[in-house]
């Protein structure tokens, strides 16, 4: 039974589905050393943000096939390591959206009205009320950078409050940006307008530090700032001496560079400065949420399937999956095929999209077609996540083409490999039943289906050849499944395919060859 490690506090619900397929250990508030040390009995790891899952840890993971993410944020995943050995990393786009929108609002409410100072001021056992006099978000500004899943939420309340609404995001469309109600502006007119300033982006290193002390000085007087995505896109010490030389009127912080928060100059200011400890998914709901979400794609991964949101593996959105699954079973039969025929080094792979398939993306056949081509020199080790890096690594130019006008089938796939030996190629489709059948093997048309034993030649298309192969596998013991010739005119070259129902013996192959009119044979094992 696989085994998953649970190293953050999950919801039990996320357990009771890894249950189903693994033994699930818990153990939370491990430190690097400790995690390096057992993570090699694991073939999953479940994470919310308190897990950093370094180079070093992945390296010490031998087992490892998958590193599931309970919230949105894989930034505490070195994901590039993770890729390069193979293991799939998921994480939960959705489930803590409306949690982490709750909580930046409950942030600007609170920030308006100094509502964690007030509280803890009565507390106290003071009934101050002239100290805590704030402000109306009504018909104030608001400008969110980053109008994704978190932004828009954020923007809907926002726009409910009647607030006015100026959003920054270079990878979203002004169209889009005005469906959600926002003005889609630059990052400077928006700093230099708005009254409160929110940011929903990850942390890339161009987002690094984007709120620095320049942007700050530009800001509004009264202009309140809230972080609810990652730590490091504010430059907290530059934050901290604007807050303290009154250049802005109040922060919130989630999210900082370094968590948790131990020293910090933000910690030492009043009643303009509100810190939460990393609580934008602290939500019954949204754990809830996340840890089904995860939990069911690592079970998925453990037991061979694909996970819905892998964030390593390209081009693999549900909708995509679903429509091309039974495609990427062809494109990895045909890549180990004409890997097998090509033999030797390859240097490229031409994929052909044919017919209704040229109108589908190209990247999931593409990596499976990878993936095939490679079994043979890497097995198990090349998967989904790691094939485009193998080929990569390897020099393996991929081409992508497309042929609406293939007639023959409705949808087929053409692979050509070009190697130190030569060039193949393959081509093949999906019958009504989801079948797979090889339809062409360099240029000789065919229509097998795949086996798991097979032989092919090239010979003379002339008598007596067939009967003279079929003699020499039963002089050998070797058991012909099917067998089938295709030819392009008659008398010349001509492909013999054959399905056997056991590996060929040691040395056939050099016997078949000197069988007269047999210019080349191979064997096959998918
Ligand atoms: N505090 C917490 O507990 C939580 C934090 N988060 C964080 O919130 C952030 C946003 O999450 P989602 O809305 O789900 O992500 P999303 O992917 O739906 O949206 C991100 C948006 O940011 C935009 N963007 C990327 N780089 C940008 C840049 N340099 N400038 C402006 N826009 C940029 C993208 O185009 C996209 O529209 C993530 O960093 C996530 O990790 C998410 C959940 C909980
Ligand atoms: O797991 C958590 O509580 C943090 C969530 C988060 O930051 C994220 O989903 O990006």
């Amino acid at each position: 039974m696989s085994k998953v490690l649970v190293s953050d506090p999950i919801d039990q619900t996320g357990i009771d589905i890894l249950s189903q397929v693994a033994t699930v250990d818990v153990k939370t508030g491990l430190k690097p050393e400790e995690l390096v040390q057992i993570i090699g009995e694991y073939d999953a790891l479940m994470i919310r943000s308190g897990t950093h899952v370094t180079e070093k840890i992945i390296s010490a993971s031998n087992n490892l096939k998958v590193i599931g993410r309970a919230g949105v944020g894989v930034d505490n995943v070195d994901v590039p390591a993770a890729t390069r050995k193979g293991i799939v990393v998921v994480n939960s786009p959705q489930g803590n959206t409306i949690a982490a929108a709750e909580h930046t609002l409950a942030m600007m409410m609170s920030l308006s009205r100094y509502i964690p100072d007030a509280n803890t001021s009565v507390k106290s056992g003071l009934w101050d009320r002239k100290t805590y006099v704030g402000a109306e978000v009504y018909k104030k500004t608001i400008g969110i950078i980053g109008l994704g899943k978190i932004g828009s939420h954020v923007a809907k309340v926002a726009k409910a409050m009647e607030m006015k609404l100026l959003a920054f995001d270079p990878f979203i469309s002004a169209e889009r940006a005005e469906q959600i109600g926002c003005q889609l502006v630059d990052l400077d007119l928006l700093i230099r307008q708005s009254d409160y300033i929110t940011l929903h982006i990850p942390k890339t290193p161009e987002s690094t530090h984007l709120i620095n002390a320049e942007r700050l000085a530009k800001m509004k007087p009264n202009a309140r700032i809230i972080n609810c995505s990652r730590g490091g896109i504010f430059d907290e010490e530059a934050l901290a001496i604007a807050l303290k030389n009154g250049q802005i009127a109040g922060a919130a912080l989630d999210v900082f560079e370094s968590e948790p928060l131990i020293d910090s100059p933000l910690k030492t200011l009043g009643k303009e400065v509100i810190l939460t400890p990393h609580l934008g998914a602290s939500t019954t709901e949204a754990q809830l949420n996340v840890a089904i979400d995860v939990a069911e794609q690592i079970r998925d991964v453990l037991l061979g399937l694909p996970a819905r949101s892998a964030v390593n593996i390209p081009g693999l959105s549900p909708d995509i999956l679903e429509k091309l699954k039974p495609y990427m079973q062809l494109a990895e039969t045909l890549g180990n095929l004409v890997g097998q025929l090509a033999g030797g080094r390859i240097e490229s792979l031409n994929v052909k999209l044919q017919g209704e398939l040229a109108t589908s993306k190209s990247q999931p056949l593409v990596i499976a077609s990878l993936k095939g081509l490679l079994y043979q020199a890497l097995r198990e080790r090349v998967n989904y996540v790691n094939a485009n890096i193998e080929a990569k690594e390897r020099g393996i130019r991929v081409v992508e083409t497309r042929d609406q006008f293939v007639r023959d089938y409705p949808g087929s796939l053409y692979l050509e490999a070009t190697g130190n030996l030569g060039i193949h190629s393959v081509t093949g489709t999906l019958l009504g039943d989801g079948e797979i059948r090889i339809t062409d093997i360099d240029g000789f048309p065919i229509n097998v289906p795949p086996s798991q034993y097979m032989l092919f030649t090239v010979h003379r298309d002339m008598p007596g050849i067939i009967g003279n192969i079929g003699s020499l596998l039963g002089s050998f013991n070797v058991n012909i499944a099917s067998m089938q010739v295709g030819r392009k005119i008659v008398r010349g070259d001509a492909i013999m395919v054959l399905s056997i129902d056991d590996p060929l013996p040691e040395g056939i192959l050099m016997e078949i060859t000197k069988v007269q009119g047999i210019q080349e044979a191979y064997t096959i094992v998918l």
